[in-house]
This record gives C-alpha cells, sequence and structure tokens, in this order.
C-alpha cells in the first residue's frame, strides 16, 4: 500500500489533480478542512477516499494510475476492517461486554482512508503537516513510513512524538492498558495476513468510545509536525458506525457518579459536523456533549 501510494504522490500535479477534492468536499486529492482565502494551510496533500459502503464511493477519484492503486487499496482496506472488527471486539471485552456489542451496534460500518503526505519543509516551526485535532472514528489504523517521524500525541498536557516503528500499525486503546489483553490483541493480528504487524498501543480511544463509554474511554488529540529533511507519509483508516444508527451512552456507563455526558446522535450528523469545521484539537466533539458550555476543556481531555 505504502509503495503505490508513494507513487501516486509522486506523480506530476497534473495528473494527481485528475483526481481533484471539490472545495468543502472530503473526498479526492488536495486539501480538506479549507474554509477561507486566509487561512493558514497545513504543510501536506492528501488523497481521501470513501471505501466502505459501497455507495459511498466516488470511483472517478480513485487513481487509475499507477495502475494497482485500485486492486492493492480493496485488498488493503479489506484487511484493515476485519482488524477494526476485532480490535472492536477486544475493546468490548475490556469494558466487560459482550465481544460483539459494538460490532452488532455499527452495522454496515463506514470505512474511509486518508492518504497523507508531507513535503520536506524548509521552515517546520513555522508550519504543521496536520493541525491538532482528534479523529471523528470509532477506530482509526494509522500506519506510517518510516522515513521520518511526525506523529504526536498529547500525554499529560505536552505533544509527545509516536516514532515509527517497521511494520507497525499505530492504534489507540483505552485509558487503563492494565485492564487490556494486550497479548491477545497481537495473537490475534499474527493470525491475519497482517502477521508482520506490530501493534503500537496508544493510551486513549477515539470519539465515538469516548460517547459509547460516557468518559471512560476518551478521544486522543493529535496532530503531525513537519520535518526540513525527509518528506513523509502515512496511510490513515477510519472506521466508524454506520451513518443512520443512533448512538448514545451506554446505560452501562451511566451512575449516579458519572451522569450521563453526551446526547444521542447518528455517525450522518457527526460527521457533516466534522467536515464543516476547522480541525481544532477536540472541539468537534462539543457537539455529542450535554451542557458543553459548562463542560471545561480540562474535564474532557
Ligand atoms: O500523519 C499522521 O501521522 C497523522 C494523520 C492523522 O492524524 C489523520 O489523517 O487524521
Ligand atoms: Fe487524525
Amino acid at each position: 500500500m505504502e509503495k503505490v501510494t508513494r507513487e501516486f504522490f509522486m506523480l506530476p500535479l497534473e495528473e494527481k489533480e485528475k483526481y481533484p477534492m471539490a472545495p468543502g468536499g472530503i473526498q479526492g486529492y488536495g486539501h480538506a478542512f479549507v474554509f477561507s482565502e486566509d487561512q493558514k494551510l497545513d504543510w501536506s496533500n492528501m488523497l481521501a477516499l470513501g471505501v466502505e459502503p459501497a455507495f459511498i464511493r466516488q470511483p472517478k477519484l480513485w487513481p487509475t494510475n499507477p495502475a494497482s492503486f485500485k486492486e492493492t487499496l480493496e485488498k488493503y482496506s479489506g484487511e484493515i476492517r476485519e482488524l477494526c472488527r476485532r480490535l472492536l471486539a477486544h475493546i468490548a471485552e475490556t469494558l466487560g461486554l459482550a465481544p460483539g456489542t459494538f460490532n452488532d451496534m455499527f452495522g454496515e460500518a463506514v470505512q474511509a482512508v486518508r492518504m497523507n503526505f508531507y513535503p520536506p519543509c524548509p521552515r517546520p516551526e513555522l508550519v504543521l503537516g496536520l493541525s491538532a485535532h482528534s479523529d471523528g472514528s470509532a477506530v482509526t489504523v494509522l500506519q506510517q513510513d518510516m522515513s521520518c517521524a511526525g506523529l504526536q500525541v498529547v500525554k499529560d498536557g505536552t505533544w509527545v512524538p509516536v516514532l515509527p516503528i517497521p511494520h507497525a500499525l499505530v492504534i489507540n486503546l483505552g485509558d487503563t492498558l492494565e485492564a487490556i489483553s494486550i497479548h491477545s490483541l497481537i495473537g490475534f493480528i499474527s493470525n491475519s495476513v497482517l502477521h508482520t504487524a506490530v501493534i503500537v498501543i496508544l493510551e486513549r480511544m477515539y470519539v465515538y468510545v469516548q460517547v459509547l463509554t460516557n468518559g471512560r474511554y476518551k478521544s486522543v488529540e493529535h496532530r503531525a509536525v513537519t520535518s526540513d529533511k525527509k518528506d513523509r507519509l502515512s496511510i490513515v483508516t477510519f472506521y466508524a458506525p454506520a451513518y443512520d444508527v443512533e448512538l448514545g451512552p451506554l446505560p452501562e456507563f451511566v451512575t449516579d457518579d458519572t451522569p450521563c455526558r453526551y446526547r444521542r446522535f447518528n455517525h450522518g450528523e457527526y460527521s457533516r459536523h466534522y467536515v464543516t469545521s476547522k480541525l481544532e484539537g477536540k472541539k468537534t466533539l462539543e457537539f455529542a456533549k450535554i451542557n458543553s458550555t459548562t463542560t471545561t476543556v480540562t474535564e474532557e481531555n
């Protein structure tokens, strides 16, 4: 996947522009999250594609050059989909829920891929590769090439780099690492075709798990920085519930001590809100909060 993606980004601009991201759009080649002429742009180019269910695909935006791109992405995405389902089953178990809880609830899950290419930047102190944000997915699987570090996550209020490890995928997991059977997670990965994968387990989860667990697991704020020496590629799969499935905190996580903090909404609504908002830390999650004006940032981070 890395090879064909890199080949795509190395094509002349005219060739890549055959798959343009429409202004305000989220699929195709270009810059997403641009809302004004004077906005400082992130130092990256992206190719973003909806993959599943089939109706979200925009086939005209799938590159035909390199020739093996489509087939490679299909195969890769099939493997990653299975990985996400298994991860959700294990995450449910870490919460004392039946393994199928999230997968059953999510219906025909929405899967999209974003390939980010960050060219070398002469003044890396002046611009980010990708502004700070949390992802609007349930699980995100991130593959970064070995050429250069760039991904950073917020941990205890500071930015910490997530260094690339050969053949590793980055997946965010829950706060209470002790409670999670890391070995069983690695075990199931090694049974899959992605058998060379090592999992880098971070501390936190993405938006839906934060909402479903009523804040017990939290989404992680992250960003990408640029380098003046090398380019960098990341391939990021977002896995989320079907658009029309309404979700809210599970009753198991709402108690007298932890009153309900999020309202019910569906991924269609959330996704529209997400793509029409600037990347600004965890601000998009305000959408889901009950009494968001009175809830402090510290509480939510
Ligand atoms: O390039 C990276 O490591 C971060 C990419 C990312 O966070 C995203 O595409 O949402
Ligand atoms: Fe992200």
